[in-house]
């Protein structure tokens, strides 16, 4: 069966939304204070922060490096407007109108079966805060930030501080699972700054699991409740990080997870490119599992090694990019369909500022550089959907960090993609939430033309035709024997008839006609008998018949019936030899061909061996017609010699 979630409906909340500096807030099962966000403020459609000329307000590390900071980049930077919120929400709104879930960006005129066209599903997760009143206000339709300074920002959904992860799940997750079902590479991937609560929803905490094991556990569910006689599944997952521009495998095996100390990146493997499978990681480790338990034991064994450090919002924070990929197959069998899809689940490090420590501002620095490359090629994205150019007649940034080479095919349309962008409230955050939510915009206008990823293996259908034709082989040679053994049946036959017998031979090739001629022949005993024997048929000679009627009445019967028998032996061999006559014509004619035939493949002692045989069957034939001839003749004497004797003046003469 498969597991239903308890499936939260989304309600509306009201726009007046409490502030929570407000001691009445009610406190959550995490100890967070529940409710929304801070004062509704004016909301203001023109915005000095997000202009493209204007300087931020709020210190942010990349502000510092304007020139590559996403946020201040005017080549990558989209404006936001009103318009845009509106057409984002209608957008949304005539999704949902067509039947499409919410959780997913598709268009559905475009869309076909096995393909998905659409755009990258966007959503936003507010993490509770206690850290001094936040000024953002959240929509009825749960789809709509507003800040009174940043402005307005619209989304696929927008979950606030009182959505749980099993919340999450229902309207992003399941959808992505789904697709996932269906043949399609999907993808989730948690972007905020350090400390919003990306882990959190990815990972989750023992009271409230995250999207991935939510996921797994579906999958499991899914597959026992489709597995069956004709359907089976294979599942696999591999575990990654990217940690300072390089790639680990978290799922090594060589160290159990209680040798190694946690966060010490595991072995280091590569990343290449080939025209053949696209971006491969060579030597990933990928485990064969059977259970949900089973897979979510080996992503925790993954997780003690994840690299994790204190930063100034996070006193655990992942100082990587990690990436947890789950490849199902489906194969049914008798067919040869295959359906092979990846979900992967990433949880990208969390932006930050400069840190104190010297290491920390190393691996922020190569988190930033990170992030910030995927901002590039995500803009370079939205920028060519919007303008209509493909990938491959612009060049998009993916060299430019390990992060955008390792999701380059998710990017580039081999998946479909949902992320959630995971925010703090507190207003000392307010610059890295703005910077996240841009990032958030752009994505939206990244385009997906997904399809699936679906095979049929000919492999069965080689093996039925190999069996067929092994089949046929055997019939092929049943058929020959049994054709051999009645050709020699035939020809002992003919021997005993008195024709010379050809001992051994097995030669099958005889005309049709020839062989018709040949049976008729060895027929030939019962053909007479049938005619000797039909003294019951009428007498047809009209003189016989009156010379019978002179006769005394016993004598004259015996009579006719002696004529009858002789006259219907008579008919019957003048119509045997006009049989064995036209038979002959028949043959010379064929023998005439097959001359002709043998001149022009005279090398081909078979056929001369066919002209050879057939020679000898005609000059048979030829005799037998003779003897007809002459049995023909002694009946015709026969017949006159009976006519004389039944003269009158032989019977006169009889009489005295
Ligand atoms: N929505 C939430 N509800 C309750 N607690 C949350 C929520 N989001 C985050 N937290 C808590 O905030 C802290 C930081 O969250 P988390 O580690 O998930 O952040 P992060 O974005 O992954 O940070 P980093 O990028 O530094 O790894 C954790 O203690 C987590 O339990």
């Amino acid at each position: 069966m498969i597991r239903k979630s308890p499936t939260k409906k989304r309600t509306s909340k009201s726009s007046k939304n409490t502030n929570i500096c407000n001691p009445e807030t009610p406190i959550t099962a995490h100890g967070l204070r529940d409710g929304s966000f801070g004062s509704l403020v004016r909301n203001k459609l023109s915005n000095p922060l997000i202009s493209p000329h204007t300087t931020p307000r709020y210190a942010h590390d990349w502000d510092l490096e304007k020139d590559r900071s996403p946020s201040m980049d005017s080549t990558i930077y989209t404006p936001l407007s009103a318009t845009t919120s509106i057409s984002n929400s209608d957008d949304s709104e005539s999704s949902s109108l067509r039947g499409e879930s919410p959780g997913l960006h598709q268009r559905g005129s475009r869309t076909s079966s096995s393909r998905y066209n659409g755009s990258i599903s966007v959503s936003v997760r507010i993490k509770p805060s206690y850290a001094g009143c936040s000024s953002w206000q959240l929509s009825d339709d749960k789809k709509t930030l507003k800040h009174g300074d940043a402005g307005e920002f619209s989304f696929d959904n927008v979950f606030d501080t009182q959505d749980d992860n099993h919340e999450i799940y229902e309207t992003i997750g399941r959808p992505i699972v789904d697709k996932l079902f269906e043949g399609f590479n999907a993808t989730i991937f948690a972007y905020g700054m350090t400390g919003s609560g990306k882990t959190f929803t990815m990972s989750g905490v023992d009271s409230n699991p995250g999207l991935i094991a939510l996921s797994v556990e579906e999958i499991f569910a899914r597959i026992s409740c489709e597995s069956g006689v004709d359907k089976e599944y294979e599942v696999k997952v591999s575990y990654l990080q990217i940690y300072n521009e390089k790639v680990y495998d978290l799922l090594e095996l060589s160290h159990g997870p209680q040798t190694s100390h946690e966060g010490s990146p595991r072995v280091e493997v590569q990343l290449r490119e080939d025209s053949n499978h696209g971006i491969t990681v060579v030597g990933l480790n990928e485990l064969k599992v059977s259970s949900s338990e089973e897979m979510l034991r080996v992503i925790s064994a993954g997780d003690v090694h994840r690299r994790t450090g204190e930063t100034d919002f996070n006193s655990k924070s992942s100082r990587s990019h990690a990436v947890v990929s789950i490849v199902v197959e489906c194969s049914q069998r008798g067919n040869g369909y295959k359906k092979t899809s990846t979900l992967s689940l990433c949880d990208l490090a969390g932006s930050e500022k400069a840190a104190g420590q010297q290491d920390r501002r190393k691996e922020g620095a190569f988190i930033n550089k990170s992030l910030l490359a995927l901002g590039n090629v995500i803009s370079k994205l939205g920028t060519n959907a919007e303008s209509g150019k493909t990938s491959s007649t612009t060049h998009v940034p993916y060299r430019n960090s390990k992060l955008t080479r390792f999701l380059q095919p998710t990017l580039n349309g081999e998946s479909i993609v949902t992320t959630i962008c995971t925010i703090d409230s507190r207003p000392d955050a307010l610059a890295e939430t703005i910077n996240t939510l841009r990032f958030a915009l752009r994505a939206k206008n990244v385009a997906i033309t997904a399809k699936k990823n679906e095979t049929f293996s000919h492999a069965n259908d080689k093996a039925l035709i190999q069996k067929l034709n092994r089949q046929i082989e055997e019939q092929n040679q049943l058929i020959a024997r049994l054709q051999s053994g009645q050709r020699a049946t035939e020809l002992e036959e003919t021997a005993e008839s008195g024709r010379p017998k050809v001992a051994g031979r097995t030669e099958t090739v005889v005309s049709p006609s020839l062989a018709k001629s040949i049976e008729l022949l060895h027929r030939r005993p019962e053909f007479y008998q049938h005619f000797m024997d039909n003294e019951y048929t009428e007498l047809r000679d009209q003189e016989l018949l009156e010379i019978a009627d002179f006769l005394p009445a016993a004598v004259g019967s015996v009579f006719k019936q002696k004529m009858r028998a002789l006259e219907a032996r008579l008919n019957g061999q003048v119509q045997y030899i006009q049989q064995l006559e036209l038979r002959s014509v028949r043959l010379e004619t064929k023998l005439q061909r097959l001359h002709q035939t043998s001149m022009s493949f005279q090398d081909r002692t078979g056929d001369e061996d066919v002209i050879r045989r057939q020679e000898q069957e005609l000059l048979l034939l030829r005799k037998s017609v003779a003897r007809k001839d002459k049995m023909l003749e002694a009946l015709r004497s026969a017949k006159r010699l009976r006519d004389s004797a039944l003269r009158p003046e032989c019977m006169a003469m009889q009489d005295n």
